[in-house]
């Protein structure tokens, strides 16, 4: 099935620095994608040249097999809630539902409507004097009304408290799974993630530390705890993350198939929390080479 999403060696730089370098992965339709990773990884960015804000400097990428700088085909494809949700402050919610149906060719007035309707958004305040989750769910409704195959969103959450948080989730699921629209969405929160995406992107300092389906990602790792100093064992591909107490060591392995560990290891799932974690710090330790211990 053609991806939603690709990029093959994307990369963009400001000046002489690179905000994203060396990107290849291909997102398949229907997916909800998290995107992760700390402040100035390149998240907005990734998500800035998908929706052809920004030109790339290297590689390519393409969004149902088109670039999105090529014209407004491939926009029209594209629903996009940029950070901290940019609206006319000054317009109330009904103008904006109007003015979003005479800039876009496929426009859906009434799941605009309706959406704001259920939620209790008064749709004749200007939007600026509506709260941060109301403004969010404003936006989100406007970006789904241009029923959109791929939704991209920068930090969608980001200002809201965590019930406005929760209650954003649900209704973003919500309609993604009524629309099987593709979701690509920037956050900070970990904890939430094994609930809302089914594939996962982290970004560290402009490169892709992982990517994949969630449950392949979470499947081809392990956590193993073992006397300290007893070696890795047998079958580990990668240590991504070493931790030691006197006694004990507590290694974040990538492995796909563990052969029989000898008794003195205890072998446990991960977490997605964890595992995002424990690349972001292991892209850390290489770039700043401090005294963690970093394993082949
Ligand atoms: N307009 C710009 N001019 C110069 N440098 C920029 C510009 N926009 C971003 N950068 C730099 O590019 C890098 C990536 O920034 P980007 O905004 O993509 O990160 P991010 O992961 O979205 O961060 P955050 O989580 O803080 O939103 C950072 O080092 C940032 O300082």
């Amino acid at each position: 099935m053609e991806p939603a999403l690709e990029t093959e060696a994307l990369g963009k730089r400001y000046g002489r620095t690179w905000a994203l370098r060396d990107c290849t992965f291909r997102l398949p339709a229907g997916r909800v994608t998290a995107l992760v990773g700390p402040n100035g990884a390149g998240k907005s960015t990734l998500l800035h040249l998908a929706v052809g804000l920004l030109k790339p400097d290297e590689g390519r990428v393409r969004v149902f097999g088109k670039e999105p700088r090529d014209g407004t085909e491939a926009l029209s494809e594209i629903g996009f809630v940029a950070q901290d949700t940019p609206l006319y402050r000054d317009f109330t919610a009904r103008e904006l539902i109007s003015l979003g149906g005479r800039l876009n060719r496929r426009w859906d007035d009434a799941l605009a409507r309706d959406r704001l309707s259920a939620l209790g958004i008064p749709p004749d305040r200007p939007v600026g004097k509506l709260s941060g989750g109301q403004r969010a769910q404003v936006a989100l409704a406007l970006a789904l009304a241009k029923r959109p195959r791929l939704l991209l969103l920068d930090e969608p959450v980001a200002a809201l408290d965590p019930l406005a948080r929760r209650e954003f989730m649900q209704a973003l699921m919500g309609a993604v799974a009524e629309s099987e629209a593709t979701v690509l969405f920037s956050s900070h929160l970990l904890a939430e993630l094994e609930r809302t995406c089914d594939h996962l992107i982290v970004l560290q300092s402009a490169h892709v530390q992982l990517a994949g389906p969630v449950d392949e990602l979470l499947d081809g790792h392990r956590l193993l705890v073992g006397p300290r100093d007893a070696g890795t064992p047998a079958g580990v591909e990668k240590v991504v993350r070493a931790a030691h107490t006197d006694r004990q060591s507590t290694l974040l392995v990538r492995s796909r198939a563990l052969p029989a560990l000898d008794p003195e290891w205890t072998e446990h799932e991960v977490g997605l929390e964890d595992l995002v974690l424990a690349y972001l710090a292991d892209a850390e330790t290489r770039e700043t080479n401090t005294a963690w211990e970093v394993t082949a």
